[in-house]
């Protein structure tokens, strides 16, 4: 089986169906099975994988069963082996197998955690990770059938380095003269030793004292050659470090603008600020890792030879004991990988409890949860601490088990070369020389060892950001521009025509958020959505705005069908103001002219002007100049909605989609606004949704929407005639008086 690791927070469940895939010897691209999952924020759920591994040409059976009955099913082979474990309640990892041991008869558990790697725990750790308060865990027994090995599964692309290569073009000059530098670097240091076996050999030793101070002078000067070139090198790799960096994070980021907003969906901040990293991990990889490792080899190798030619048996002492050192080191490994794994998982229950206490401060003074979270809190820390206790003592061990072997390598080596200076094989020059060799042997080795840690972090960074980069951009070549109404003026009816629209977030067999829905949204008039809460409207606004594809029926703008437009150029003909609109941390003129680099003084009075925000922005001591960061939260709710209406004012668009958008200002207010905005949406084709019906009555038309489905269309007057689902609405509001 093939490790798969995740490679967002949520990405557990797919990886686990890669891994299963990989075991049965097909490989899926994790994109792929992300999509398959439809994998939100919240992760997957355990019918999400079901429906996946269907797909995939896989039956699963899931089953809630204790430690004893697993083991039984498993070591009876009763169940397909590899299968998923629901862990910690929270997470999916997959048991590879159980094995007993035969002196101890214990059990123990091989499993392959996304977020980690493979690990084998003991039944007590295992069963503290695995069982829920009622004894028993979840498994999901997965098995192929002939249709799974019929399909040609969506390989991962192999991420070409050729990509990065070529941001190093532009730098080749610098890069030519950091190689040069770390060349002559690499040979100063090598004179080092041989200078020092002169001073003793042929100076202190034939008391020439003119000699010695010439190669004094000359190590002198070669020391300071080697700081020169140090600075040098460090200037030049910050300058190519900090362009690179920036040069690859910004076409990142232009990639990240171009993919379509359900992308967003599913990444939580984190994992778009991880690939940011993921960029300078690999900038970093490039221009420091990779050619220090280059450099550290050579000098190792010439060192080596050098040492060769000193002695064997020297040589051999070194190497031996640089072999049982380096043994030592991952002996140690396999157990600190175990406790590792632990402290990975407290820490990220760390991490998230501190979250929590500083998002929900308030919330929790309110409601009295303080002392809980903390307590919460403070077990976290116990635990962590006697994890951290337990990786001191094996780090202990594997550093001085370490240090011993190279202290004793030291010694026996310069045991020998003494004995070879007795025994006049070895001159003093050539002992003194040797120990100067063997100490600078030492970083090459660690600077490998971190080479290759580097090496598998900036491979994972490479595969999560060639994953980015594979992942189709919005705006295709061919797609149509949504353009002037003057173009459209053949068709009959100008207007937005959904027809037969059905759309459900996550797949076949989650609820349908809006069903069969067929309506007319005309040019040039107001349409008013209602209904209770959830009952889709904001989905059905999103669709509009070609944030999702339907997953049945058509929506035509004019004689377009939305699937042939330019997302961009669709939105730049919408102004839209939604509920969690984004207010930026810049000033109150940038915030309302977000469309323009040179700001149109006379649209933004008008903007603030029907936005009724107007007097509250002049008050400010700087006006329009106010930066709203600088005020923080000082804006109340209301003030916010008029700056994200003033926004789309602004932009004057044709369409103009508002979600509740004035909810949350009081009536008077609110009136004032809808006036204002009433003159504004003359021409303009308006699509509101909102609770509050003093704002849709006026529409033209107003459509109720139950459970995904439209119930009711038609004015204020007859539907309010009617006394179906709109009366009752208004009824309950105890708005129809006004
Ligand atoms: N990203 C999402 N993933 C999964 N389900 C979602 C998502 N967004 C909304 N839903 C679900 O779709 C249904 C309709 O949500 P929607 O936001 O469209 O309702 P709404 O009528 O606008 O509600 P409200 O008046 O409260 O804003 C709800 O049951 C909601 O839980």
């Amino acid at each position: 089986m093939k490790f798969t690791p995740q490679h967002d927070q949520m990405d557990c469940g797919p990886a686990c169906l890669s891994m299963i895939a990989s075991h049965y010897g097909k490989e899926y691209s994790i994109q792929f099975l992300r999509e398959t999952c439809y994998l939100t924020r919240e992760g997957v759920s355990l019918l999400a994988i079901v429906q996946a591994a269907d797909k995939m040409g896989m039956t699963t059976l899931s089953a809630k069963l204790t430690v004893d009955k697993l083991i039984e099913l498993v070591l009876s082979s009763q169940v397909p082996m590899p299968c998923i474990l629901h862990w910690n309640q929270s997470h999916f990892v997959v048991l590879r197998k159980i094995n007993r041991n035969s002196l101890t008869r214990k059990y123990t558990f091989q499993l392959a955690d996304p977020g980690h790697g493979f690990i084998t725990l003991s039944q007590d750790k295992f069963e503290a990770s695995w069982l829920s308060e009622d004894k028993e865990g979840v498994a999901m027994f997965v098995e192929p059938t002939p249709k799974f090995y019929e399909l040609n599964p969506q390989k991962n692309v192999k991420f070409s380095i050729r990509y990065l290569l070529d941001y190093l073009i532009p730098f080749r000059k610098h890069l030519s003269v950091m190689l040069i530098l770390l060349l002559i670097g690499s040979g100063l240091n090598l004179i080092f030793p041989f200078l020092t076996q002169d001073l003793i050999d042929k100076g202190i030793n034939h008391k020439n004292l003119n000699l010695i101070v010439l190669i004094l002078i000359a190590q002198l000067s070669l020391f300071v050659g080697v700081i020169v070139i140090e600075i040098l090198r460090n200037w030049i790799t910050l300058i190519v470090g900090a362009h690179l960096s920036i040069n690859i994070i910004s076409d990142f980021l232009k990639k990240i603008f171009k993919l379509p907003i359900k992308f967003f969906d599913s990444k939580m901040v984190g994992d778009l600020q991880q690939r940011i990293q993921d960029n300078e991990r690999i900038e970093h990889f490039i221009t420091s890792q990779s050619i220090l490792t280059v450099f550290s080899m050579i000098t190792f190798i010439v060192f080596f030879g050098v040492l060769c030619y000193y002695s064997y048996e020297i040589l051999a002492i070194y190497l031996v004991l640089t072999i049982v050192a380096v043994f030592w080191s991952f002996a140690w490994l396999k157990k600190r990988k175990i406790v590792d794994y632990f402290r990975f998982q407290e820490q990220s229950r760390n991490q998230s409890s501190i979250y929590e206490i500083l998002n929900g401060v308030t919330e929790m003074k309110l409601n009295q949860l303080e002392d809980y979270k903390r307590n919460e809190w403070e077990e976290i820390q116990k635990k962590l601490f006697k994890i951290n206790i337990r990786i001191l003592r094996l780090d202990q061990f594997q550093n001085s088990g370490f240090e011993f072997f190279n202290q004793l390598k030291n010694i026996l080596v310069t045991c020998l070369a003494a004995y070879f200076v007795v025994q006049d094989k070895m001159t003093l020059g050539q002992l003194m020389s040797v120990s100067y060799i063997i100490g600078q042997m030492n970083s090459p080795v660690n600077q490998l060892v971190t080479f290759f840690r580097s090496l598998q972090d900036a491979r994972l960074s490479l595969e999560r950001l060639n994953e980015v980069q594979q992942i189709a951009e919005e705006e295709q070549p061919n797609q149509i521009h949504l353009l002037d109404k003057s173009l459209n003026e053949h068709i009959e009816r100008h207007g937005i025509q959904i027809n037969n629209l059905s759309f459900q977030y996550q797949g076949p067999m989650s609820p349908f958020v809006l069903k069969d829905i067929d309506l007319f949204i005309p040019e040039g008039k107001v349409t008013a959505i209602v209904g209770i809460s959830g009952s889709g409207k904001t989905t059905l606004m999103k669709l509009l705005l070609k944030f999702y594809e339907s997953v049945q029926g058509d929506i035509f703008y004019n004689e377009y069908n939305i699937n042939e437009l330019s997302a961009k150029s669709l939105r730049e003909n919408v102004g839209v103001v939604m509920q969690d609109g984004f207010i930026f941390s810049d000033t109150m003129e940038r915030n309302i002219a977000t469309s323009d680099s040179t700001i149109d003084n006379e649209r933004l009075q008008q903007a603030v002007q029907i936005a009724c925000i107007k007097d509250f922005i002049e008050e400010l001591p700087l006006g329009y100049k106010t930066k709203i960061g600088s005020i923080g939260n000082s804006i109340s709710g209301g003030q916010r909605q008029r700056i994200l209406i003033a926004r789309a004012v602004y932009r004057n668009p044709r369409y103009i989609f508002l979600d509740e958008a004035t909810s949350f200002l009081d009536a008077k207010s609110e009136k004032m606004i809808h006036d204002n905005l009433k003159k504004f949406f003359v021409g303009k084709t308006v699509i509101i949704i909102a609770h509050r019906l003093s704002t849709v009555k006026n529409a033209d038309q107003i459509v109720v929407l139950e459970e995904g489905k439209i119930v009711e269309i038609g004015s204020h007057e007859e539907l309010t005639h009617k006394q179906g689902a709109y009366y009752q609405l208004v009824k309950n509001q105890l708005e129809l008086g006004n």
